[in-house]
């Protein structure tokens, strides 16, 4: 059954009252609407693990354009208005409005024409970058998530509001979990104004122990107002640096929700409030966040359910719709997933381009400095041990998804099959429990494996105690293998001792006989010096 009509596009209910009425008869469709949300989320987990694209939809078409527009050899008035087309055509079917969309592709063809393309440019190169320009605008602007996430100069005070079911009790711990990420000794408070939901207060609480926060909450039937008023003596007596305050939602903004609100943000007199917003609602998000914007004032959104969201509508809409810049983006259920948003690094991977920016910011948060350089010495020292491929592996999987990561490398991202993840999360996971099924000498000592005659006994010790099979244990070794010879050769190659080609080849693993055979042609073929030292440049 076609569930599509119970989405009507916003630009066809611009008026107030229509869009109340459309919510008001919309709800008795609420509970199988959600149940089929929890469904789609559900298949995505069971078909593809934790990995999400972001928007995987819209970025697979938007794509799909750029890379047609890259391989033209001639980029005449033709091809360029074909381009701008197609461009049109994966914003509108992302659900974003369609008079931003044609702004944007206005704005794109006019730079173009009047644009002078420096030296060393192409016409398409040209080109994408105005369309990444033109998606990092409409994507919003500068955003506030830097000031709403610095350290407090004294108690900084944020009040989450939003849609019952936006995700505002669960963007709370996960932003305490990010504040906390950032500023380790940062004292926070959880408050439950959310008075309506009793199951809020217990979820608030429970999430609040899963972040080692306190939560603050009244007895049953307490009012909001009163809540917040004990919480923030409370607050100030024990010297808490931040106070995170959740409030109740309803299904549709009516004026007892907005009342309430108000009252809230002039008794809690809040540095921020963040509007939390369903990213599957699409371009209903704006509308919900214009509504907002009118009664309380917003410092910025959290859109929420990205990972379930692979069209984008909500995204591509809100900053042009309501001024409503988006500030954190939510990925996932678990208290890790919340992320800063920043317009101009989701555009370039949406585009495909990667972002390698949060990348190193990732790889900061999750590794310090010191195991950088042990590592990077014993790279130098061509020592690489199962120990250290197992730091390797733990290294990746703190970092989050998989998938999210390889996106975020540019050349990268735009060419791995969604497919293929979760193979490669599973083979991660094998080569865990398959190193953690060795001695301390073992991991130590790969050559065990190799040279020595309990070898075979050995191998088969960890083949049952990983409960793994004959094929997964020779994959394992083969792999680790070549990630031995990669360190040797990144060691020898900046140490610029002999390695590389000629003593990858003398090595067990230099693939098959037709792999040697191109390998001996190649450097056949390589200019005589390139071949002695170090890689070949
Ligand atoms: N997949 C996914 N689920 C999320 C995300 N954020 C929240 N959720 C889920 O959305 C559901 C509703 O979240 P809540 O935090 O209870 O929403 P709320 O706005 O506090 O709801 P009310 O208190 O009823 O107003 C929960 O099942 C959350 O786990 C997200 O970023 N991704």
């Amino acid at each position: 059954m076609s569930i599509a009509f119970l989405h009507v596009p916003s630009y066809v209910c611009c008026h107030k009252t229509f869009c109340r009425k459309r919510a008001s008869l919309l709800a008795p469709f609420d509970a199988f609407r959600n149940k089929w949300r929890k469904s789609i989320i559900l298949q995505r987990k069971n078909t593809y693990g934790p990995v999400y694209m972001l928007f995987d939809e819209f970025a697979n078409k938007i794509q799909q354009a750029i890379s047609n527009v890259s391989k033209l050899q001639v980029f005449n008035d033709k091809e360029f208005q074909k381009a701008l087309k197609n461009v049109r055509d994966s914003l509108i079917e992302a659900d974003a409005n369609v008079e931003i969309v044609d702004e944007l592709i206005s704005n794109v063809e006019t730079k173009m024409k009047q644009v002078k393309i420096p030296k060393g440019v192409t016409k398409t190169q040209m080109f994408v970058k105005l369309v990444q320009d033109g998606l990092t605008e409409i994507l919003g602007g500068e955003g506030t998530s830097d000031r709403i996430l610095s350290a407090p100069q004294r108690q900084k005070r944020i009040m989450f509001v939003g849609l019952q079911g936006s995700g505002k009790t669960t963007t709370i711990a996960k932003f305490a979990k990010l504040t906390l990420k950032k500023f380790p000794k940062a004292r926070i408070l959880l408050v439950a104004c959310d008075t309506r939901r009793p199951a809020a207060i217990e979820q608030l609480n429970i999430l609040g122990k899963r972040v080692n926060c306190e939560t603050f909450s009244g007895e049953e039937g307490s009012n909001a107002e009163w809540v917040l008023d004990r919480a923030l003596k409370y607050s100030l007596e024990k010297e808490f640096d931040y106070i995170l305050i959740d409030t109740a939602g309803r299904q549709v903004i009516d004026n007892d929700l907005m009342n309430e609100l108000v009252l809230l943000e002039k008794n809690a007199k809040p540095d921020e409030i963040l509007l939390v917003l369903d990213a599957m609602t699409g371009q209903e998000a704006a509308n919900v966040a214009r509504q907002f914007a009118t009664t309380v004032r917003i410092s910025g959104a959290v859109l929420t359910k990205l990972d379930s969201d692979t069209r984008g509508g909500a995204a591509l809409s809100l900053n042009s719709i309501s001024g409503c810049s988006i500030c954190f983006m939510g990925t996932s259920e678990n208290l890790d997933g919340l992320e800063t948003f920043y317009p101009d690094r989701i555009a370039s991977r949406i585009l495909g381009m990667g972002d390698i920016v949060s990348l190193v910011e990732k790889a900061q948060e999750n590794v310090s400095e010191d195991e950088v350089k042990e590592m990077a010495k014993r790279m130098m020292e061509a020592k690489f041990t199962f120990e250290d491929f197992l730091k390797q592996l733990s290294f990746v999987s703190s970092m989050g998804s998989l998938g999210n990561m390889l996106k975020m490398i540019p050349g990268v991202g735009n060419k791995i099959n969604s497919e293929d993840i979760p193979k490669m999360e599973t083979k991660l996971k094998v080569a865990k429990a398959i190193i953690q099924s060795m001695t301390n000498e073992e991991k130590k000592n790969p050559q065990l494996f190799y040279d020595d005659i309990s070898s075979k006994k050995r191998i088969e010790r960890i083949r049952r105690g990983s409960g793994r099979s004959q094929e997964e244990i020779d994959d394992f070794f083969k792999t680790f293998k070549s990630a031995q010879i990669t360190m040797k050769k990144l060691g020898a190659s900046a140490t610029g001792e002999a390695g590389s080609a000629d003593s990858i080849e003398s090595t067990d693993f230099a693939g098959n006989r037709a792999q040697r055979r191109k390998l001996t042609k190649a450097k056949k073929l390589m200019p005589k010096n390139t071949i002695k030292k170090g890689f070949a440049k």
